[in-house]
């Protein structure tokens, strides 16, 4: 469903990449400075890579010797960093429909009523980030990203700014999202034991490169 195959040079740093995803989770795993956010940020469109190719569903995304590069929100992928960076002017309604008032409506895969019921968040309908605790918090940015229907979940250490509690909390949440509306993801993490709870397929990454783990 995605394929790449990426060149990408910034200061002492090189990735060289090339790779098939199939549906499922795939985690991305490495040490820090391998290069596991670079290469989310490479096929989210926020990097241009200095030579590559990147294909999704069979359309290509990026193709340095043709000179495309479609921009990030034409790419249909969702993301989910670290902090959730929800808008913090807008409730928690108004985060989740972010980016499905922002899509034709035909697009729509998912809506609003049952998105926040599987991620156990109708109470908090009304509520502004301010007053969301930290789980609560990346379970919205996870259904603000699956509202936009994306045909790829790129994520990149979505639990790692939470404590142990929390990440146990909602490490279900995530694999609830991969049965129940099994949008493909890309799972970067440190984590070897989110690794073993979610992914059908591992990509290890060091100094820029990549391995399959056995
Ligand atoms: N904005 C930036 N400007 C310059 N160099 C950067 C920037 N971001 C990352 N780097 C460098 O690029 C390399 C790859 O970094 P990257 O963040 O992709 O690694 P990572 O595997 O995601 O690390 P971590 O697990 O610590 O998040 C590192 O050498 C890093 O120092």
């Amino acid at each position: 469903m995605l394929s790449f195959d990426l060149d990408f040079a910034r200061g002492d740093f090189t990735l060289a990449a090339r790779a098939e995803v199939d549906a499922g989770v795939t985690g991305v795993f490495g040490p820090s400075g391998s290069g596991k956010s670079t290469l989310l940020a490479l096929i989210a469109g926020l990097l241009r890579p200095g030579r590559g190719v990147i294909r999704a569903d069979g359309d290509v995304l990026v193709d340095t010797a043709s000179n495309r590069f479609v921009p990030p929100w034409d790419r249909h992928f969702g993301l989910v960093f670290q902090d959730g960076q929800l808008f913090p002017h807008l409730t928690v309604r108004r985060n989740l429909l972010y980016g499905h008032d922002r899509i034709a409506p035909q697009m729509r895969r998912h809506d609003l009523q049952s998105v926040a019921e599987l991620l156990e968040i109708v109470p908090l309908l009304d509520r502004r980030p301010a007053l969301l605790s930290g789980g609560e918090r990346q379970r919205v940015a996870l259904g603000r990203a699956l509202l936009y229907s994306p045909r790829l979940l790129l994520l990149d250490e979505p639990l790692s700014s939470l404590d142990e509690r929390l990440k146990q909390q909602i490490l279900p949440f995530l694999r609830r999202i991969k049965e129940e509306t099994r949008v493909p993801m890309l799972y970067v993490t440190h984590s070897r034991n989110e690794i073993d709870y979610l992914a059908d397929a591992v990509i290890t990454m060091d100094r820029g490169r990549l391995g399959v783990a056995p």
